[in-house]
């Protein structure tokens, strides 16, 4: 309903990009605005992939020129109508989206971006050498509506708005469906979409098929247009970079984004060609290198961005809901706030080292022979020659709380990651109700039951609270409704029900946490897996945030807890795993490893040992 609501916006644009077009006799004029809306299709079939996972590409020339060759050779061999190619164009172009995203997806950053770049080129160089240096479409006047090669420029128009609706449409329900969410999931964090349940591979590769398609139909129109194909006008550098600007000047990862670069940037571009080109070759390249520089300095995500976030803050201190951070522009908590302090007096407030205060929840000596959910047997983990996990093994129980304690560089975070799948164990086994989990990927593992939240908290920022939240749920749930309810559950849950809509930069420290909780609830775990949890809290925040964790246990879920600080912990656990140099030192209640001579050592040092047993 959401999405056909914000179509309004799109027919009125329609409508007045068509009536202008109406009045417009001059072809010159005219062309210029079917160019517009060309580009805005590939602007917006670059957004598909760059603008909603950030993987840039600077290679969308490829599938253009694919679609551009496949129209001009298909008239020129066999004589077929546009309507028929560019259909082809665009089967083809999502079958070169799969081939080049399988292995290019191996790569990330600035690696995938250079790889990107190199298929145009290749494909350059290869009809170049295959003597299509330049190929004209034949004139088939007699057959104007067979051939798309109409008297009255001002049917081209017609037919790139078209095209450009349909993009917008498509690319709308892509933005606002469970794809778009997993796309901007792992834009912002592919670690955290991963160990959320997303299968990122299988999501990346949806979108540069459906992102290769537009621009193959992009260009296979475009040939129709111009009646003229070489390579360097379909798979040169500066077509890439025409996607790229016109996305990024506009707004990436909106719809908008890329309709608004290509309404500013290519009139410019193109008037300055026609009044200054044979006097200054190049002057496009200069506008779009100027326009790639400008939106660098002053709005980096875009105009869309840019003025959103603008109005946001206007009608945010308007209404004294404070000032949001970072909004869509970025975030503005720094990396020490996410983190959440440096771990070691993460839990402020909160008395460190050997406590020997009693747990509430635990007390008696483990019963063996209990209901294991979850059995490490003997794991280990090297990086190059440090064992930072050695030959660890524990059992944890249904329904149990586990704290894993130990000190910095104890090798708490790594085994968490070799449970949940980040990291593969060098040896031994992780069994999860028996079932051997060991070469599972993350998404694999919260699928079966694993949450897990971060030391490094890894929420989206840029998101609100409840799209955060639905992410995690999408792994059980059949619909959007489904998952929008399940969040909304997982959102009370944890007491964030009044911040829902707020994005996730806006929040406290306190209130990222307790998002992360609700992000790993969604996905109904069996067992959750949280990474220091309480650091960076405020001596009462702690004591929220153990309130909603002993809720979660009690509602049946299995917790295992990394903290560095005892002091929070024995108020919480069943029982301790203590780690010390990747080993497992002591495993046991609280009122006894809190007094182990060991433990203590590790802590606090063998002098704190002596006095403690004087
Ligand atoms: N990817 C990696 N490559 C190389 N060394 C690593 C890697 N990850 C962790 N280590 C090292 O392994 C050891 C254990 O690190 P880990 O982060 O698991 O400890 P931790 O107990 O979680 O520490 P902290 O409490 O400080 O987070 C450390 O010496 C760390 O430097």
């Amino acid at each position: 309903m959401n999405a056909v609501r914000s179509l309004g916006p799109l027919a009125l644009f329609a409508l007045a990009y068509a009536a202008v077009a109406m009045v417009i006799t001059n072809s010159y004029y005219q062309l210029m605005l079917t160019l517009v809306l060309v580009w805005a299709v590939f602007g917006l079939s670059w957004n598909v992939l760059s603008g909603y996972t950030g993987l840039i590409s600077f290679g969308h020339a490829a599938f253009f020129g694919i679609g551009a060759y496949t129209t001009v050779l298909g008239q020129v061999y066999f004589n077929l109508s546009p309507w028929i190619t560019i259909p082809i164009a665009v089967a083809l172009g999502a079958l070169a989206g799969l081939i080049v995203g399988f292995p290019t997806f191996r790569l990330r950053g600035h690696y995938f971006a250079l790889a990107m770049l190199a298929y145009p080129l290749a494909l350059l160089y290869v009809f170049e050498w295959l003597g299509y240096q330049e190929l004209t479409l034949p004139m088939r006047r007699d057959a104007p509506f067979t051939y798309m090669q109409f008297e009255d420029p001002r049917i081209n128009t017609l037919i790139a708005l078209v095209m450009l609706v349909a993009t917008v449409i498509a690319t709308r329900f892509i933005e606002r469906s469970r794809f778009g969410m997993a796309l901007l999931a792992i834009k912002q964090n592919e670690a955290a979409a991963e160990a959320a349940g997303i299968d990122t591979l299988r999501w990346k590769l949806r979108a540069i098929t459906v992102s290769a398609a537009i621009a193959a139909m992009a260009g296979g129109f475009y040939t129709v247009v111009l009646l003229v194909v070489t390579p360097p006008s379909v798979f040169g550098m500066l077509v890439s970079a025409q996607a790229l600007t016109v996305a990024m000047f506009g707004g990436v990862g909106t719809v908008w984004g890329p309709v608004l670069g290509s309404v500013i940037l290519i009139p410019i571009s193109e008037i300055l060609h026609a009044e200054l080109g044979a006097r200054i070759p190049g002057i496009q390249g200069v506008v779009f290198g100027l326009a790639i520089i400008a939106v660098i300095l002053l709005a980096p995500e875009g105009i869309y961005w840019r003025v959103r976030d603008l109005l946001r803050k206007r009608s945010l201190a308007k209404s004294g809901a404070g000032m949001p951070s970072p909004l869509r522009g970025g975030p503005s908590l720094s990396e020490a706030e996410i983190r959440g302090g440096d771990g070691a007096s993460g839990t402020a407030g909160v008395p460190s080292g050997p406590t020997p205060s009693p747990s509430p929840q635990g007390g008696g000596e483990l019963r063996r022979g209990d209901d294991v959910i979850l059995s490490v047997q003997g794991v280990s983990k090297s990086f190059g020659g440090l064992k930072a996990v050695q030959n660890v093994s524990f059992d944890v129980l249904r329904g149990e709380i586990l704290g894993i304690i130990g000190p910095n560089g104890a090798g708490k975070t790594t085994l968490f990651n070799l449970l949940n799948g980040f990291l593969r164990p060098d040896a031994g086994r992780v069994l999860l109700d028996g079932t051997e989990m060991v070469g599972r990927k993350p998404h694999e593992l919260c699928r079966a039951g694993v949450g897990r939240t971060f030391q490094v908290m890894r929420p989206f920022l840029r998101m609100s609270v409840a799209d955060n939240v639905v992410v995690g749920a999408y792994v059980h749930a059949e619909t959007d409704e489904e998952a929008r309810r399940r969040a909304d559950e997982a959102i009370a849950t944890v007491g964030l029900t009044d911040v829902a809509d707020r994005l996730g930069g806006e929040l406290t420290t306190k209130q990222l946490r307790l998002m992360e909780l609700a992000r790993a609830l969604a996905g109904r775990p069996r067992l959750l897996l949280l990474d220091e949890t309480l650091a960076g809290l405020g001596h009462s925040e702690v004591g929220d945030v153990l309130a909603v964790i002993r809720k979660l246990a009690r509602s049946g879920i299995t917790i295992v807890i990394i903290e560095h600080t005892m002091g929070a912990m024995v108020q919480l656990v069943d029982r301790f795993v203590v780690l010390d140099h990747g080993m497992v030192l002591v495993e046991g209640v609280p009122k006894t490893v809190t007094k182990d001579r060991r433990v203590i050592e590790a802590y606090l040092g063998k002098k704190w040992s002596a006095h403690v047993d004087a």
